[in-house]
């Protein structure tokens, strides 16, 4: 195996070339264990370490590594030794292609950073009973920012009539979403063999979802073996959250997939641009509006309103439309507030071991907070 299999292509490689000194070699971030970084280099898996420089400089969590990042490695002691005996450091970060990330619960830090470098992000969706065109939207908002291409798989569809499965995919259309969706059983098998032909060599996938949706069952099924533990269920088929993981893994068909921990809440956070591309059509709409500043709530000439009124626009679709806003709007604020109050703490570069400990944390959170 090389590291073109783990996903390298000639972007990072430039990179890597200007940014790696010579005794410095590249490998992927597959895992972050209680502030442990596994690294994959090719060959197998590594440990490699943060030394301070990180936890220095690092203001936000998106100057830590995380899963899917390509990483300068250090390495400590006499060339000869094999790199399993060496000790590794983490000399620098490769810029990322893609970032995804949720706002934090808790935490000051605005951002959790989920992972990096994903090409394609499976929404996945319990199909009898975890659908809502409203959450698909917010899973939408958020990929799309990220510049990650969206794909919505259905699982469970053993537990569903095929019409009301259709219904389902209708409504989708309805408001205007095209995005491509693959429906699954892990229960049957029926449609795993799309999926598998869906996911190519070389590529990066995530898997993101609410807990108890068939993730990690799935996983399983693409590794062909039991890797996460999965947990029996209520007869209505929902979950519970059961895993702790965010792990990348290379299948042995190719392609690379990682994990999410179920998701409860998606926090909107910076997401302009995945607004402007989740509601494309009502930003179109409002290019149409006779006034440039309309509200679009009593406006003459206002092609909301009309577009609302003939049936053209969904009311539903709108009115996630603009509870999204308004929610990343409220978030800009906090975010101007943190910023602020960050810039007054820092005044002391010295970090002692307790924050040092809250930094791991928040490139770890799994380690304290649940990530459902
Ligand atoms: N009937 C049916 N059950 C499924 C399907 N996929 C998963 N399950 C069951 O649903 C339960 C939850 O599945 P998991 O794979 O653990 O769910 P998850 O999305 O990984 O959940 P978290 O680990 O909490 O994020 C398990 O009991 C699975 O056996 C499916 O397609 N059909
Ligand atoms: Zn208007």
């Amino acid at each position: 195996m090389g590291l073109s299999e783990l996903g390298l292509d000639c972007w990072f490689e430039e990179h890597a070339q200007k940014l790696c000194g010579s005794g410095q070699s590249i490998a992927r971030v597959v895992a972050i264990d209680r502030g442990r970084i596994v690294v994959h280099d090719g060959a197998r898996e590594l440990s490699a370490e943060l030394l301070g420089k990180f936890f220095y400089a690092a203001e936000s969590a998106a100057r830590f590594p995380c899963v899917g990042d390509w990483v300068c490695l250090d390495h400590h002691g006499s060339e000869s030794d094999d790199p399993a005996s060496q000790f590794l450091s983490i000399h620098s970060i490769l810029p990322r292609r893609t970032l995804l990330k949720r706002k934090t619960v808790g935490y000051d830090e605005e951002f959790q950073i989920l992972a990096s470098n994903i090409d394609v992000a499976f929404i996945v969706m319990a199909c009898n009973y975890d659908f809502h065109v409203a959450k698909l939207e917010r899973f939408l908002v958020m990929i799309h920012e990220a510049h990650i291409r969206p794909v919505l798989l259905f699982t469970k569809t053993d537990l569903i009539a095929a019409d009301a499965l259709q219904q389902l995919i209708d409504n989708i259309r309805a408001a205007g979403i095209g995005i491509e969706i693959l429906c699954i059983s892990n229960s049957t098998g029926e449609g795993l063999d799309r999926v598998r032909r869906f996911i190519e060599a070389e590529k990066t996938y995530c898997l993101l979802g609410s807990s108890g949706v068939g993730k990690s069952t799935l996983m399983n099924r693409l590794i062909g073996e039991e890797t996460f533990a999965t947990q029996e269920v209520s007869e209505s088929g929902q979950g519970r959250h059961t895993t702790v993981r965010r792990h990348l893994i290379l299948l042995r068909q190719g392609g690379l997939v990682v994990d999410m921990p179920g998701m409860r809440e998606l926090a909107i956070s910076e997401v302009k641009e995945g607004i402007e591309e989740s509601f494309a059509d009502i930003i179109e709409l409002t290019q149409s509006c006779r006034f440039s500043n309309c509200t679009h709530h009593s406006e003459p000439g206002c092609a909301i309103l009309a577009a609302l009124k003939s049936g053209e626009l969904r009311s539903d679709h709108y009115k996630n439309y603009l509870k999204i806003q308004s929610e990343a709007r409220h978030h800009k604020k906090q975010t101007g507030y943190v910023e602020k109050r960050r810039k007054g703490k820092n005044a002391s570069r010295i970090a002692p071991s307790k924050t040092r400990q809250r930094k791991l944390r928040q490139i770890d959170p799994e380690q304290e907070e649940d990530a459902d």
